[in-house]
This record gives structure tokens, C-alpha cells and sequence, in this order.
């Protein structure tokens, strides 16, 4: 597969991984104009002060967009050969499409074309969901797949792959 994206990222982790601050230091340091799409929703009072804790962390260098569910779209919409793009995080991205019943293949589908097509750095921070014991739950064992699914796919994509644990970003590819 050609990778024509001007070097695009993969950032994954597991939850408090120090994941987002890493690939936002990605960002930072491409010296670029820093965009962040947000795929998080603001579903009750902890994830709101999250999300006000995180924008207050990334201060006023960021423009932020917000895109729960039409991500490909967005990133195309986003990107520019000037700008750097962090997309956090695919599993966020990933759990509204199956809340909404979208067609997942054809949704990863987009994504990747997305990820092919863009003139500007993309940075992208996911959950690494899979290292735990199998869930009990149906949906849960799905997700679970899904998302392992979609970190091959783009990570076999993208020139530079990342795994953080404590705050250490370990480089598996690139
Ligand atoms: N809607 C919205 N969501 C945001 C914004 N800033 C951050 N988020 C969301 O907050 C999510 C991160 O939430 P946390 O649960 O605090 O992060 P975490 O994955 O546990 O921690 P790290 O390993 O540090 O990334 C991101 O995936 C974003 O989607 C924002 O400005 N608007």
C-alpha cells in the first residue's frame, strides 16, 4: 500500500497513558498550526469537566473542532499542508458509530481514504482496548475487536506508530 500522506500518526494506549500529551507534543513540535478533532461528547458532568480540563491543558495555541461521527469528512475538511491535525481518539469515534448503528467496515473504509488523501500531518491517539481479559459483554467484545481491527489498518497505513504506557512513548514503527 503507498503511503502518500506527509506522515501521518498513530499514538495508542491504554486510559491515563499520558497518550494525548505525547501525540500533542507531536503536534507542537512540527512547529505547524495545531488543529484538534475532538470526537468525545460531553455526556454528562464528568466527561464536561474533562473536556474543560483537556482545553484549558492545550491553552490558546489550538483550534478545536468537534466531530463525533463524520470523522473522515472532517479530517478532510480540517487538513491543509500548513496545519498539524490531532484526532483524538479513534475509540471514542469508534463507540458513536456503533451507539448510532453505522456500517463500521464502510466507516474505517472512509477513514483510511481520509488518512491517504490528506496534505497535512495527522496525529491520531486511540485506546489500546485489547490487552485485558475477554469481555463478558457482548457490544463489549465487539468494540474490543473492532478496534483492534482498525489499529492494524492504520497503523499498516501510517509511516510512524507510537505505544504509550506511563507516560513513555515506546516507537513500534517508522
Ligand atoms: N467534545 C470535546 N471533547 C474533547 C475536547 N478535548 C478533549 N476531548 C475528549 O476527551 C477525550 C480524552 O478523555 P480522557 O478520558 O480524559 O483521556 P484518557 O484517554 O483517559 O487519557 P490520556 O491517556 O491522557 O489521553 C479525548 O478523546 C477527546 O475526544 C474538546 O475540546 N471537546
Amino acid at each position: 500500500m503507498t503511503v502518500t500522506s506527509p506522515g501521518a500518526v498513530l499514538v495508542l494506549g491504554g486510559a491515563r497513558s499520558g497518550k494525548s500529551a505525547f501525540a500533542e507534543r507531536l503536534v507542537a513540535e512540527t512547529g505547524l498550526s495545531r488543529h484538534y478533532i475532538a470526537t468525545g461528547r460531553a455526556w454528562d458532568d464528568e466527561m464536561r469537566a474533562r473536556i474543560a480540563k483537556h482545553r484549558e491543558d492545550r491553552g490558546k495555541g489550538w483550534e478545536t473542532h468537534e466531530e463525533p461521527l463524520a470523522l473522515a469528512a472532517r479530517i478532510a475538511d480540517v487538513t491543509r499542508k500548513d496545519r498539524a491535525v490531532l484526532i483524538d481518539c479513534l475509540t471514542l469515534w469508534l463507540t458513536n458509530l456503533m451507539l448510532e448503528e453505522r456500517d463500521i467496515a464502510a466507516e474505517f473504509a472512509g477513514l483510511l481514504e481520509a488518512i491517504r488523501t490528506a496534505p497535512g500531518r495527522l496525529v491520531f491517539v486511540s485506546n489500546e482496548v485489547g490487552l485485558g481479559i475477554v469481555p463478558e459483554n457482548r457490544m463489549a467484545r465487539e468494540f474490543r475487536d473492532h478496534a483492534g481491527r482498525l489499529h492494524q489498518q492504520v497503523a499498516a497505513l501510517v509511516p510512524e506508530v507510537y505505544f504509550v504506557a506511563a507516560g513513555l512513548p515506546l516507537k513500534m514503527k517508522g
